[in-house]
């Protein structure tokens, strides 16, 4: 039995990392997905083959596991866990996944692969048991750059691991989105994935990842956004590595030291995703360039809140600069640190501004693109 389903990495215009403390943020999901091919052997093949194989194609890696030594080290509690409840991995678990992972000896320069495969063992043993299967994975995001390669990859898998159990396969349509409960489910359980990846996700990048379109994202509230307005940004890849943990940890050591300021700074950036969602939603007789002009002008108080969080990062004030050059406003967007930067590209704007921009930005050696914004969510394929 083979099973596909993929999911979109995302862009986030406003709001990240307050959104982690419980402010507003406006997300969209972007055409650039992380895929997941299931595939279960055979009864009788799956007596000759008790092993549970990963596959990173772009990396071109290949990680394998015996069920049985995945029993001996995985305690199972059946207490709390069952596919149609997600449960947190706890601290006791996660280091047996690490012994396990261990194993496998990942190359030192892709070390930073390991918290995802534990969160692979995780989910998979979690939804599907103690059961042999090949898992193939490729993905057209960027890894740890602020797309959301971590939330696709939750939420792509969980797709696959959910549909595999849906009894009605109906074959032959192409990619199809799957039902309200089954994008419930399939939604905590990317955020349980999440949470190993990034210590303490908001949920906002599962959940647009799951859901697709543009939403405005608060404590766990969603509402689902209505552009009436066209809206086109330009992202700019530092190519930076850095870790969305580690930032978001940056974070919230800074809240504890300084609390009274960081509230302000938060309460800022609701302000501003609030301000935004309304502008994107607007139905008035605001021209759009009026609208754009808004939204440049909150880019850039966000960004100074970002600076003011320590997640912004000399190539991301480079990015900025070089836009500012072309009259181009850009911000961070993710984890920062490095990695993504958007820029508005305002429907005024000519090709050949945005081409010498893209000229100048590719020059330091940053790679530039468009993504079409606020497309499908997770989807499954029989
Ligand atoms: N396709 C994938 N396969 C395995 N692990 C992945 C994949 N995509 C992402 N990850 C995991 O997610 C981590 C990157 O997540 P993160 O730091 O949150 O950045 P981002 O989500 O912005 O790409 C990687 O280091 C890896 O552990
Ligand atoms: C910084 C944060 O707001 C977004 C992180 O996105 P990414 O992993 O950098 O793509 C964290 C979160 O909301 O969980
Ligand atoms: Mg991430």
């Amino acid at each position: 039995m083979e099973v596909k389903a993929r999911a979109p990495g995302k862009i986030i215009l406003a709001g990240e990392h307050a959104v982690v403390h419980g402010s507003t943020a406006v997300a969209a999901a972007i055409d650039l997905y992380t895929y997941v091919t299931l595939r279960f052997p055979l009864q009788a093949a799956a007596e000759n083959n008790d092993r549970l194989t990963l596959q990173l194609k772009d990396l071109s890696l290949e990680f394998s596991w015996s069920v049985s030594r995945l029993k001996e080290v995985i305690p199972f509690d059946s207490n709390t866990s069952s596919p149609s409840t997600p449960a947190s991995c706890s601290g006791e678990t996660l280091k047996s996944i690490a012994v396990l992972v261990e194993e496998q000896n990942i190359p030192e320069e892709k070390i930073w692969l390991s918290s995802g495969i534990s969160t692979f063992l995780w989910l998979y043993t979690s939804i599907r048991g103690f059961n042999p299967a090949t898992v193939i994975i490729t993905t057209e995001l960027p890894y740890g750059s602020g797309l959301g390669s971590s939330a696709a990859f939750c939420v792509a898998l969980t797709s696959a691991l959910i549909a595999s159990s849906i009894s009605d396969k109906t074959r032959g349509e192409g990619w199809c989105s799957l039902d309200e409960t089954n994008l419930e489910l399939l939604n905590k359980w990317a955020f349980e994935g999440e949470k190993i990846i990034h210590g303490k996700p908001s949920g906002i990048d599962n959940t647009v990842s799951a859901y697709g379109n543009m939403i405005k994202f608060c404590s766990g509230e969603i509402t689902r956004l209505q552009s009436n307005m066209p809206l086109r940004m330009l992202i700019t890849n530092t190519k930076v590595g850095r870790n969305t943990k580690a930032l978001v940890s940056g974070v919230s050591e800074r809240t504890l030291r300084h609390p009274d300021a960081m509230k302000s700074v938060f309460n800022a950036v609701d302000s501003i995703s609030k301000e935004l969602a309304a502008i994107i939603q607007s139905k008035d007789e605001v021209s759009v360039t009026e609208k754009e002009e808004s939204i440049k002008e909150l880019m850039e108080i966000n960004q100074g809140l970002l600076q003011s969080m320590g997640v912004s990062h000399s190539s991301i004030d480079t990015v900025i600069r070089t836009t500012l050059k072309h009259k181009l406003t850009s911000k961070l967007t993710g984890a920062g640190g490095g990695g993504c930067v958007l820029t508005l590209l305002p429907t005024v704007v000519s090709g050949t501004v945005v081409d010498k921009a893209v000229e100048e930005l590719e020059s330091y050696g940053f790679q530039c693109f468009t993504a079409s914004i606020g497309g499908n969510g997770a989807e499954i394929c029989f």
